[in-house]
């Protein structure tokens, strides 16, 4: 059964406004902690919104209220409950007591155990790629850049140093750095119409919440054109590699010829499996715009580029609804009508498209828990911990790294997915970088996303049950709904009512054929059916002239990931769905065979 209106309709930002920010706010890295200048600019409806032959960089005029547009405020399902009820982050729990750490809640409550699946590393992969289209929440930043909110040697701050810092407290005799302070910037709050922050506080999301391919195109014109080489192409370095960015602010190898790389996404740094699907989705565009300038003769250049981009826009809205979605979601998928391999999509002007705060300060980040211990290279398998921030094995390595992700090379062992559940590897609760400039202070992965849901004010996980219309939690032995592990909880939350968000969710029990617990499943079939029902260029509506005819349609749908993999890298050959690992269901073809099947680019000359 589809989602209740009540469910589908967030509650509404309580000013719309919109905010622009300057070419150096777009292009400097989320990880430096620089640089987002933001000044409003326009709060004015879309009133020529059906004017619009193709999507607007920044997601505006898709609508008439410009929901889901680049630097919108953050809408909420559930009302936010800040401790002062405005603006300090939730930090008391039911009794008026602080909350537990989040960090001693990490270390008590999600163990380091793996367990596998027959998925492949790709299915974690696509995730922070999806997330990467999707939002982008930027922290406060200093007049001078980024905010220290932990002295030198992890001290905690004698005084409130900052009203933006929010630094995790590290146990004592935990000996994850230094001191006992872990560094903790609270997120950059929206401001109102004449500049006071809005109450009750709301984040700014900067990029476009559509599908809308926005990590390879950016979330603004200026951006877009920093990553164009002029008429129908994208910027690409040597060999087809991403090109180079103008702020060296990941970690490079001395003497070599690393850089940091140039997408219209400034994490692409953050690892290098993000670098090398970054890196096919560049070359795909350029493939797709040769091939069209041939056959399109009489078409501007610019008019090339933009249909390659609503190519490479319904793409990636194919691969995650009917390849990626049915793995996480299960049958739900298909029964919340978010599957769209037949038919077409009415476009319902009555939802909100943006990307609400529960689905990225909680729910989406449920693929933490899936991130593996080691990278597969064709030749060598890798800790992650040495490969955060640093682009150098994408740059060198982008095939070898393809294979791995597809689970070809590596030991057995090492190619399957971990589950997602309660448990996270060591490379991200224990080795996390901070930047590079504070050597010895690591970060826990875990606790961040604990802390930054009380740094937003979610309401705490029974909420979302109730919303969901799952029983309530009867207690710290309800095993039913919080599984067999549900007394650690009560190791660090004094009651249920306290257990925040992120950690709720990963402690329900996997039902059925989907990969996550049944109110995860709830948030993000809400958020995923928004993002198709609510997005008037959907690559399936129904309006033929926003979208495609049959024939495209048709064609566009027979595309896969393996076979966008396999027309981009010297792959020889690969299984038709990459998220799983082969076998005789999901057969290997060579690269020759699969590229024979794909889009029928002459339909659209
Ligand atoms: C090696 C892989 C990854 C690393 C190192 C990583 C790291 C991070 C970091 C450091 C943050 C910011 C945390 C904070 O301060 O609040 C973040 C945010 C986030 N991550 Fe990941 N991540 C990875 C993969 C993933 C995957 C696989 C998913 C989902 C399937 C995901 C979903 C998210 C989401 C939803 C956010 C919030 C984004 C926003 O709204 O700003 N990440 N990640
Ligand atoms: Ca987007």
């Amino acid at each position: 059964q589809e989602p209740t209106p009540e469910q589908t309709n967030p509650k509404p930002v309580q000013e719309f406004y919109v905010l622009a920010s300057t070419h150096a706010a777009m292009s400097s890295g989320m990880f430096s902690g620089r640089g987002f200048k933001l000044t409003r600019r326009w709060y004015t409806w879309c009133l020529n919104a059906t004017s619009y032959k193709y999507r607007t960089y920044d997601g505006s005029c898709n609508n008439v209220r410009n929901l889901g547009a680049a630097i919108t405020a953050v809408p909420t399902l559930l009302k936010s409950e800040y401790a002062d009820g405005m603006d300090s982050p939730r930090q008391y729990g039911e009794d008026g007591l602080p909350l537990p750490s989040a960090r001693l809640v990490s270390t008590s409550v999600f163990p380091s155990a793996i367990e596998l699946t027959n998925r492949t590393h790709m299915v974690m992969q696509w995730g922070q790629w999806v997330i990467h289209d999707l939002s982008a929440i930027p922290i406060s930043t200093g007049a001078n850049g980024t905010i220290k909110c932990c002295g030198p040697k992890g001290q905690p701050p004698p005084f409130i140093n900052n009203r933006n810092c929010f630094p995790i407290e590290i146990p004592i005799h935990d000996r994850i750095s230094k001191g006992r302070c872990m560094e903790f910037v609270r997120s950059l709050a929206a401001t109102s119409r004449m500049g006071f922050t809005l109450k009750p506080r709301q984040q700014i999301n900067i990029i476009t919440s559509f599908i809308d391919a926005s990590q390879i195109y950016g979330s603004g014109t200026i951006q877009t054109n920093g990553l164009r080489y002029g008429g129908y192409l994208l910027k690409t370095g040597l060999h087809g590699a991403l090109p180079k960015a103008e702020t060296q602010n990941c970690i490079t190898r001395p003497n070599t010829t690393d850089y940091c790389q140039l997408a219209g996404d400034t994490r692409v740094n953050e690892q290098p499996a993000l670098g090398v699907i970054h890196t096919f989705w560049v070359r795909e565009h350029n493939r797709i715009s040769q091939q069209l300038r041939v056959l399109k003769g009489n078409s501007s250049e610019e008019e090339i580029f933009q249909i390659t981009r609503k190519i490479i826009a319904a793409l990636q809205q194919i691969i995650n609804y009917n390849e990626y979605l049915p793995i996480i979601l299960g049958k739900d998928a298909h029964t919340w009508n978010l599957v769209s391999k037949v038919g077409r999509t009415a476009y319902n002007p009555a939802l909100d498209p943006s990307v609400f705060n529960e689905f990225s300060t909680a729910a989406f980040r449920f693929g933490h828990s899936t991130i593996p211990d080691v990278l597969s290279f064709s030749d060598k398998a890798v800790k992650m911990r040495f490969l955060l921030h640093r682009p150098a094995e994408c740059l060198n390595n982008c095939e070898g790294l393809m294979a791995g992700l597809a689970g070809l090379v590596g030991k057995k062992k090492k190619k399957a997915l971990k589950k997602v559940d309660r448990n996270f590897v060591k490379e991200v609760t224990r080795f996390l970088f901070e930047a590079q400039a504070s050597p010895g202070h690591k970060l826990d992965l875990a606790a961040l996303n604990i802390q930054r849901g009380r740094d937003h004010g979610l309401a705490p996980y029974i909420k979302y049950r109730t919303f969901c219309g799952l029983p309530p939690v009867k207690g710290f032995d309800d095993e039913e709904a919080l599984g067999p592990n549900v007394r650690d909880l009560a190791l660090v939350y004094r009651s249920i009512a306290d257990i925040d968000l992120f950690v709720g969710l990963l402690y329900e029990p996997v039902k059925g054929d989907a990969s996550v617990g049944p109110t995860l499943k709830c948030l993000l079939g809400i958020q995923f059916f928004n993002l198709k029902f609510g997005d008037r260029f959907f690559f399936d509506t129904t309006d033929e002239t926003l979208g495609f005819n049959d024939e495209q349609l048709a064609s566009l749908r027979n595309m896969t990931l393996s076979k966008v993999m396999c027309h981009n890298s010297d792959l020889r050959e690969l299984q038709l769905d990459v998220f799983t690992l082969p076998s005789k269901q999901n057969p290997t073809y060579t690269c020759q065979q699969l590229r024979s099947e794909s889009i029928d680019l002459t339909l659209f000359a």
